[in-house]
């Protein structure tokens, strides 16, 4: 549920230990400045170049939300987002 961070000034770069995806103090991870330039240009560009579907015509209103525990949350039945031709660069070029 990203967006219950929408409108909170939380930190992700290990200053508030609710939210320590890179870790903190010592032993944070080094890329983090390189990761958090790279995470949205990679995203980005897979959005903008395809167009994402579920398999099985499913919606994603459908979508089995349910995790499993562990150290990282990890969804129980993994997401399967199948890329399409994106009809937006088909219709430019
Ligand atoms: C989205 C991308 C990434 C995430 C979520 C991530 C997350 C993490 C986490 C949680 C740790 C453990 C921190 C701790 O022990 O408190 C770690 C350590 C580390 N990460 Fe990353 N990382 C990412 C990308 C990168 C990149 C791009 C590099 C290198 C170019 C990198 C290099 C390292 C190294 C060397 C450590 C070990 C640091 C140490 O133990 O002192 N990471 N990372």
């Amino acid at each position: 549920m990203p967006e219950r961070f929408m409108g909170s000034n939380m930190d992700y770069k290990g200053q508030d230990l609710q939210l320590i995806p890179f870790g903190s103090g010592r032993r944070i991870c080094p890329g983090l400045p390189l990761a958090s330039r790279m995470v949205h240009l990679m995203l980005a560009s897979l959005l903008r170049s395809f167009d994402w579907k579920l398999h099985d015509e499913m919606s994603p209103q459908d979508m089995d939300m349910s995790h499993k525990l562990g150290i990282t949350l990890r969804k129980e039945i993994p997401l399967l987002a199948i890329p399409h031709r994106s009809s937006r660069l088909i219709s430019n070029s």
